[in-house]
This record gives C-alpha cells, sequence and structure tokens, in this order.
C-alpha cells in the first residue's frame, strides 16, 4: 500500500502584499521548498499524486460560519486597500485576492487525502499546504490561517467515512486554537497539542492554552495541551511526551484515524519555535504513529518558516510514511527540567480520564502555585527572538537495504510473500547461518528478519555473543515470554534484555537485565503495550542499539495483535535492524511477524480496559527503580529537598 503526496502549485500563487512583521515569514517558498526537496530526493516519485481540488461550501460549513465564509467570499474582488482594511478585523494573518482560492484547495488537498486513506487507495500520506488551519477558528481568521484544514477534515472523516474516534496531533509549536475550540465538547476527537507557551507570554498568549485546558462536558479529557515554557526544547523533550503522555492515551482511545497537524516550526531553526529539535526526529514522531489506527495517518503541513529544516523535516516525515527505516536517535539526553515540570502537570491533570494516567503524580509544587508564576511571568516579554545563526547537521541518507526482511524457516514451510529465504542450505551450521544473517544486517543489506529455530535459548546465546563480539554493536534483546533468560544483561553495557514475565523475578539482575512483571504476561494487551509504550520504548530508545533481537518463548501468550505492535514499534530503533527469534513449532505466528517486519501496520488492539491494579503497582516500583539510571523513563521534576 502507499503513500499519498498532495501538492498543486497554484497554493504558491498568494503573498504579503504590504509590511506587517507579524506576517513576514508566511511566504510562497515555504512550498516551493518543501515540495523541490521531496522531487530532488527521489521520495515525490515513490508516492502515489493525487490532485487537489477546491472544498465545497458544505465542507467549509462543517466547522466555519455562514457569515464568516460570505465575507471570505468578498475578498478576491477587493483593492489593496479593502484588502488591508478587511485584513485588520483578525490578528496575525493576511489577505490576497488568491488566498480565498488556495485556501479552499488547501481544504480540499487535505479531504482527498483522507478519501485516499479511508477508502484503501493507500495507506498513509502527506499534503503540502498553504494557507495553514489551526488557528483559524468558526468565524476568524488568526495566525496565517483561514479555514481549518485538519478540523474539516476530521468532520469529514467522521461523516463521509463513518470514522468514529479522530485522533489529531498537532506537532506545530504554535497551539491549533481554533481546533481546540472546534472539539472541546466532542469525545469523539482527541485533539493533542504542545505548543510554545512560556508561561501565557507567547502567541497567541491564551490561557486556555495551559495544560489545565482538557475539554468541556463530555468533551473532558479529550483535549490535552503540552505547554512548553522555554524555548529550546530538544528531541528528548519531544520524545519523552510522546512516550509518557500521547501514546499511552492514543492506544487507549484507539482512534480510526490520526490526522497530523505537521508543523514544523517544532524544528531547530525555526525563527517561531526558537527550539532544537533536529529533523530526524520528524521520522519517529511518524513512526509511533503508523501503528495506530492501522496505519491510516494523514500529515496535513501547518506552520514551518526555516526554509532549511522545513524541507528536511518534510523529507523525514515522507520516509517515514513510505515504511523507510529511521535513522539512528543519537545522543539522546535527559529531558530538561522545564519539560518534565509540564510532562508531570499535564499527566496529573489527565490522570482522572485516561487509566494509563492513573498512577500519575501530583502537580509539582512548583505548578501548583502555577498562577503565582503567571502573575510574575506575564508582564516579562516572550523571549528575544535569537540573531546568532544557528547550525545543525543535514539528517543522514535514509536508504533502504536491497533486501528487507530474510527469513529462516523449516524446509516445509512456504516462504512468506515479500520475503527471501535464508537458506540454512548454504550454511550447514545453524548458528553460522544466523551469524551471516546478522552480519548481513549490520552491512544493510538485509533490514529485519524472522528465524525459527529448534531452541530459542541456543539461538539468543549464539546470536547475543556473535552480534556483540564479531561486530561490536550495542544489543537490545526483547524477550517475551516466562522461564529462563539464557543471556546476562553484560555490565559492560553491550547488552541489555528486557524480559516480559508473569513471574515476578526475585533476583535484580543489574542495570541491563531488566523483568517487566505482568500479571497475566503477555496476554493482557493493555497492560504490555502500555509497559511497551512508557517502559520499553524509552529504554529502546536512550540505549539506541545497533540491532534488536526480539524473542518470543514458547506459549508466551502473546496476541497477534500485540506481537505486531511490539514488531513494528521496535523497528524504530537500530534502523530497523531487528531478527525476530522463535521456536520453530510456532508456526502460526510466521505470517503475521512477516507481515510487520515487512511494514505492514499492526490491527488495532480495540479499546483497552483499565491496567489491573497489580500491573500498576509492578511497574511503577520498576519505574521507580531504574529512574536514576535511565532518563527517559522521568516522568516527574525532582522535588526540591
Ligand atoms: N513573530 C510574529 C508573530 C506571529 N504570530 C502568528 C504565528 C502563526 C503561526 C502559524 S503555524
Ligand atoms: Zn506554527
Amino acid at each position: 500500500m502507499g503513500t499519498a503526496l498532495i501538492y498543486d502549485e497554484e497554493m504558491t500563487k498568494y503573498k504579503l502584499l504590504w509590511v506587517d512583521p507579524a506576517c513576514k515569514f508566511e511566504v510562497p517558498e515555504r512550498l516551493t521548498v518543501s515540495h523541490g526537496a521531496l522531487v530532488e530526493s527521489g521520495l515525490a516519485d515513490r508516492c502515489v499524486s493525487v490532485p487537489v481540488r477546491e472544498a465545497t461550501d458544505a465542507e467549509i460549513l462543517l466547522v466555519h460560519s455562514a457569515e464568516y465564509l460570505e465575507a471570505v467570499k468578498t475578498t478576491p474582488s477587493m483593492s489593496l486597500e479593502d484588502l488591508m482594511e478587511f485584513t485588520l478585523q483578525y490578528g496575525d494573518v493576511y489577505f490576497h485576492p488568491n488566498i480565498y482560492h488556495c485556501a479552499k484547495l488547501a481544504i480540499g488537498a487535505s479531504l482527498q487525502l483522507v478519501d485516499s486513506v479511508m477508502t484503501g487507495k493507500v495507506r498513509n500520506g502527506m499534503a503540502l499546504v498553504r494557507p495553514p488551519g489551526h488557528h483559524s477558528m468558526h468565524s476568524a481568521a488568526s495566525g496565517f490561517c483561514i479555514f481549518n484544514n485538519v478540523a474539516i477534515a476530521a468532520r469529514y472523516a467522521q461523516q463521509r467515512h463513518g470514522a468514529k474516534r479522530v485522533l489529531i496531533v498537532d506537532w506545530d509549536i504554535h497551539h491549533g486554537q481554533g481546533v481546540q475550540y472546534c472539539f472541546e465538547d466532542d469525545p469523539s476527537v482527541l485533539y493533542f497539542s504542545w505548543h510554545r507557551f512560556e508561561h501565557q507570554k507567547f502567541w497567541p498568549q491564551l490561557k486556555e492554552s495551559d495544560f489545565d485546558t482538557v475539554g468541556k462536558e463530555k468533551g473532558a479529557g479529550f483535549n490535552i495541551n503540552v505547554p512548553w515554557n522555554k524555548v529550546g526544547m530538544q528531541n528528548s523533550d519531544y520524545l519523552s511526551v510522546f512516550f509518557h503522555i500521547l501514546l499511552p492515551v492514543a492506544y487507549e482511545f484507539c482512534p480510526d484515524l490520526v490526522l497530523v497537524s505537521a508543523g514544523f516550526d517544532s524544528a531547530i531553526g525555526d525563527p517561531e519555535g526558537e527550539m532544537r529539535a533536529t529533523p530526524d526526529i520528524f521520522a519517529h514522531l511518524t513512526h509511533l504513529l503508523m501503528n495506530l489506527a492501522e496505519g491510516k495517518v494523514c500529515a496535513v503541513l501547518e506552520g514551518g518558516y526555516n526554509l532549511t529544516s522545513l524541507p528536511q523535516s518534510v523529507c523525514q516525515t515522507v520516509h517515514t510514511l513510505l515504511g523507510d527505516p529511521a535513522p539512528c536517535p543519537a545522543n539522546l539526553d535527559a529531558p530538561c527540567k522545564s519539560a518534565l515540570e509540564s510532562l508531570q502537570c499535564v499527566r496529573s491533570v489527565h490522570r482522572t480520564y485516561w487509566s494509563c494516567l492513573r498512577h500519575a503524580a501530583d502537580l509539582p509544587t512548583s505548578c501548583s502555585t502555577k498562577h503565582i508564576n503567571t502573575a510574575e511571568g506575564a508582564d516579562q516579554e516572550p523571549t528575544e527572538e535569537s540573531s546568532q545563526e544557528i547550525f545543525w547537521p543535514p539528517p543522514m541518507k535514509r536508504v533502504f537495504p536491497p533486501t528487507r526482511t530474510a527469513v529462516v524457516l523449516p524446509d516445509d514451510v512456504a516462504c512468506p510473500d515479500g520475503c527471501k529465504r535464508w537458506s540454512l542450505l548454504e550454511h550447514p551450521d545453524p548458528q553460522l547461518c544466523l551469524s551471516a544473517l546478522v552480519d548481513k544486517m549490520v552491512k544493510n543489506e538485509i533490514c529485519n528478519g524472522l528465524v525459527l529455530v529448534p531452541d530459542v535459548s541456543v539461538a539468543m546465546i549464539c546470536l547475543a555473543q556473535h552480534a556483540v563480539a564479531a561486530l561490536n554493536k550495542r544489543l537490545l534483546v526483547v524477550c517475551v515470554g516466562d522461564g529462563m533468560v539464557p543471556i546476562q544483561g553484560t555490565e559492560d553495557g553491550k547488552t541489555l534484555v528486557v524480559h516480559f514475565s508473569r513471574k515476578e523475578s526475585e533476583e535484580q539482575r543489574g542495570k541491563h537485565f531488566i523483568t517487566v512483571h505482568l500479571t497475566k504476561g503477555c496476554g493482557d494487551a493493555s497492560g504490555f503495550i502500555q509497559a511497551v509504550l512508557s517502559l520499553l520504548l524509552p529504554l529502546g530508545y536512550e540505549y539506541d542499539p545497533g540491532l534488536v533481537l526480539l524473542v518470543q518463548k514458547p506459549d508466551s501468550g502473546v496476541c497477534d495483535s500485540m506481537w505486531r505492535q511490539l514488531t513494528g514499534l521496535l523497528q524504530g530503533l537500530a534502523q530497523g535492524h531487528m531478527l525476530v527469534v522463535m521456536q520453530e513449532d510456532e508456526r502460526k505466528h510466521i505470517g503475521p511477524t512477516c507481515s510487520s517486519l515487512l511494514g505492514i501496520a499492526a490491527p488495532s488492539l480495540g479499546q483497552l480496559h483499565s491496567l489491573l491494579p497489580e500491573d500498576v503497582e509492578a511497574l511503577e516500583r520498576l519505574r521507580r527503580r531504574l529512574t536514576p539510571d535511565w532518563k527517559l523513563l522521568q516522568t516527574t521534576v525532582a522535588e526540591e529537598p
């Protein structure tokens, strides 16, 4: 299944016709450099090109008032003076004779994307549009936005395609207040936004952009605001919010469709955001969403004003939508104190709405007296625009290995479509065979693999020794199922073992051997997925292995959809170099495992029930024990003594 790319150069044909410092960044070049980079890199040719269309009045009226639409309809024939006059009634936005036309195309592009994904024509896709949409409101333009592309797309997906639950992930650096207002009392649309806030000093300086605005009436809990109260946020800050807020809640919400308000002003170099996350982080943010809604992800461009980091971020996003392995999440460090404070505040106010956050800590003392801080902060100016030049390395080339998935299967088992058989014949000694397979991965000739062996324990030992000794790679071993794990987490840090088991392991084998105890083992999807999202993934990203070994012990009890979620999510690590090892009589898992290894999205787990209290306790105990050693596990600020 392909990736749709929707773009039309007509949307570059409007611009600011007068002087307005607030709007100077919103230029046509934003679109031309983004699309140009996709063409230049060969990514555009790998996508399914879908034409734009104009939105109809009815579609615009899904979100906006008739009065507002009628008013905007009068702008194409306006003189320059009239356009300036008309613009004055709104904030931080400008009109142009052709902007109404382009605004209809931006909506139409988004709806074409929704059609392509919801009808199964493609798996996912991206719409490169301008004007952006997430600031525009029922009867007002705002923040370069005329109509709310993503809000209309959400309503359209529900009405036209019967989508019940829609998740909107707004990773733009500004708060999409227009989206929030549209769905704040609607439990069928979960709106998540992080945004530069600086204790309400940053545009649009709304009190309701803070973490304690959670939605109204039936919509309470379905609006998640993560305020960034400082600039300079980095990759670790963004990933921590995905691991400890967005992903646990998104899996509990179980959306039928994921819409991304994909603004890239949250990337390094952007004059608006002034953050320091690098463009490759969007490869991981995209990857982490791609096993939701069975892979139905629609990314719609919002902001992004640095003409270097914007195209780089767009390319990173499209690479991942196409299924290309993500680059290694290099040199992650701890989330900063301010980010942890926001993280703790958001988790605290949402714990009454989401069972996955039930055990979240109370508000940090600094925030419970937050109003005092705000009073202090309100009269200060936002951080001065930094004038010094910022540099960052261009993202690594993301080449795809010639073979995606190699399989070692008993001779009487057919090789699943799309996989390449790695036959034991050439390597009579099975151990050599496995080592040869690992060598091919490390040389990037093969991306990942599935190996059925007579005895998983023997295979684990052989592979671990080979991967670490011969290849000098850090090895992450994820072992699912009860029973002894024959590998020590090596104190030299070369091997990290995470073992999911029903049995509480008495002995603790140090920092690099972690047993995650789940009462019902991996049969309980709710407990298991939460342990994966907020424990295994943070550990894995921080450890940054060169190879992942995923072992399913016999009768682990893990269900296919959970197994495929795990296999899918772990491919964000080690540039997708993962070797799955199973007992050879576990034949029923071959098909599901291979489909995940081939990049096909995992089936949804369904709406998750509450975690078992004893599992919550065990996970919290484990997290408390591990957090001193693993920074990405932190979810609270260290309370002042
Ligand atoms: N520094 C100028 C203030 C600009 N404020 C509006 C920003 C709109 C971004 C849309 S993604
Ligand atoms: Zn923005």
